[in-house]
């Protein structure tokens, strides 16, 4: 027999016979996620768009025996909790839950979008005591986290509070989601915390009227990208861009609010969040110049002594990225590949060193995500230096996506021996996608592990750049390699 490579997600949750939310929901969004999915239905409920008419709780003995006749054969990678009716279901799963290790995300649904009741009264306080402390993410809307905290939650300066509020209470972590809270910057923002990080993701507020299991494709999308192996950070952008696609393409389909759309992994960059640390604040953000047309080849290189190099062979884009200096030397240095990139012309990136680049009034800064942590961004921006900033990750692109940076680095694309990673490769074929979700509003380069051959098959994805370190600064002829790469771009540019 074949072994089994899809991973299996459960949803513990009730059916909705609309098809919009529930089971029905979850189902839908696992298949889109290409994970395979059970089910423990613990209620069935007879809706539609306009109402929940009926709601009929599991049978004691049928929901054991669903949980059991999954147990033994179909083990969760993931589960994700929905509707949990009663206080017998929710002690039910509970004890389930105290042997299981594996993920656990919880919707906790307590009111339909049509204002039926999904959680008898009393049932809250059973969830917070039993089940809070067995789950690794909570994924409340603001009447949610209101039920839970047993307050009101006057506005988006009180969600932080709020969260932090609910992770004392037992869950490991918790995303309040912001669609019912004010839009700010036309954006809605949902903030997650486990208590000692935390942060905002704000996407574009769609005004539409079907919403219909807007929570549940959440937490579902988060549950399948978890099984999928992703971590719980790109987890959380990836189910954030794949219900804000839902939204957007979602019709009515009865008299009532229609469902949220389930057309596939999200594609188009409008669709995906920003990452920032800080609730976004009221108003423009700094604005960046564009680089003037795309990277073309780009050497990252140790020393104004490569520079000089290379420059002279016709490259265009170039970055010094030092390790080893420091002080007067280090300012010299950088004030050397300034001037150079006047001489030629030429686009110079100061790896880090956002300071003195801008002192020396560079061309650009090239940053890191662990830097972004420090930089003052706005004082980039003001001076009027481009900015680039490197992403590994969902999570990683969406915090850039934040800053709307002049250039996003993509990698590494294959593994690396110039630097110590803790990602994985992201590969060409993700290459791909990121170039099909952001080459329209972004200039790109690809960097990781690329030689002369790779180089090759790295331009048929669409990127117009690629940078470089070994493949050039350990060349036996640096100038001629460089010649061969300037060609193949101005190729992939024809
Ligand atoms: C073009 C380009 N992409 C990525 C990086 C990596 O930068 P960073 O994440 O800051 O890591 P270090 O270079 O500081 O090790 C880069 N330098 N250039
Ligand atoms: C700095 C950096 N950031 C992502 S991959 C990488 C190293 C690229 O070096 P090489 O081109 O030698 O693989």
């Amino acid at each position: 027999m074949a072994s089994r490579k899809k991973p299996i997600v459960w949803s513990i949750a009730g059916s909705d016979s609309g098809g919009g939310a529930g089971i029905q929901a979850d189902l839908a969004t696992f298949h889109n996620f290409a994970v395979h999915g059970c089910t423990v239905i613990t209620a069935i409920t007879a809706q539609n768009s306009f109402a929940v008419g009926h709601v009929s709780v599991t049978p004691r003995r049928t929901l054991a025996a669903q949980i059991n006749a999954l147990d033994s054969d179909l083990p969760a990678d993931v589960i994700k909790l929905g509707m949990l009716a009663d206080e017998g279901v929710v002690s039910m799963v509970a004890k389930y839950l105290e042997g299981y290790i594996g993920f656990v995300v919880c919707d906790p649904v307590m009111v339909s979008t049509s204002g039926g009741e999904l959680m008898a009264t009393g049932v809250c306080e059973c969830l917070i005591e039993k089940l809070l402390p067995r789950c690794d993410l909570l994924t409340p809307n603001l009447s949610e986290a209101e039920a839970i905290l047993n307050r009101k939650i006057k506005g988006l300066d009180e969600i932080e509070r709020a969260a932090a509020d609910i992770v004392a209470l037992g869950a490991r972590s918790v995303i309040i989601t912001g669609g019912h809270l004010t839009a700010r910057n036309n954006e809605r923002h949902d903030y997650w915390t486990d208590g000692i990080e935390g942060f905002w993701l704000s996407g574009a507020n769609i005004d539409t009227l079907n919403t219909h299991g807007t929570g549940c494709t959440f937490s579902s999308a988060i549950a399948a990208a978890i099984a999928r192996g992703y971590d719980l950070r790109d987890a959380l952008v990836i189910a954030k861009a794949y219900v804000s696609q839902g939204l957007r393409m979602a019709v009515q389909l009865g008299g009532g609010p229609g469902p949220v759309a389930h057309v596939g992994w999200p594609q188009r960059l409008a669709d995906f969040p920003s990452f920032s640390r800080r609730l976004p604040a009221l108003g423009p953000r700094p604005v960046f110049p564009s680089c003037d047309g795309e990277l073309g080849l780009y050497p990252v290189v140790d020393s104004a002594d490569w520079i000089a190099r290379l420059l002279v062979c016709g490259v265009k884009t170039i970055q010094l990225r030092v390790k080893n200096l420091q002080g007067e030397a280090l300012r010299k240095e950088i004030q050397r590949a300034v001037a150079l990139g006047r001489e030629y012309n030429a686009r110079v990136f100061i790896n880090d060193f956002w300071k003195i680049a801008i002192e020396e009034q560079a061309y650009g800064v090239h940053l890191g995500q662990e830097d972004l942590d420090v930089a003052d961004i706005a004082m980039i921006a003001k001076a009027g230096l481009r900015l680039g900033v490197s992403t590994h990750t969902y999570y990683e692109v969406a915090r850039a996506h934040g800053l709307r940076p002049s250039y996003i680095a993509i990698g590494p694309v294959y593994s690396t021996t110039s630097k110590q990673m803790p990602f994985s490769p992201q590969g060409v074929p993700q290459l791909r996608r990121w170039v099909g979700i952001l080459g329209g509003d972004y200039t790109l380069t690809a960097i990781g592990g690329i030689d002369i051959k790779r180089a090759k098959e790295v331009l048929r994805t669409g990127v117009r750049s690629v940078a470089m370190i070994s493949a050039i600064t350990q060349a036996e002829d640096p100038e001629a390699v460089v010649a061969e790469l300037m060609a193949l771009h101005e190729a992939a540019a024809t």
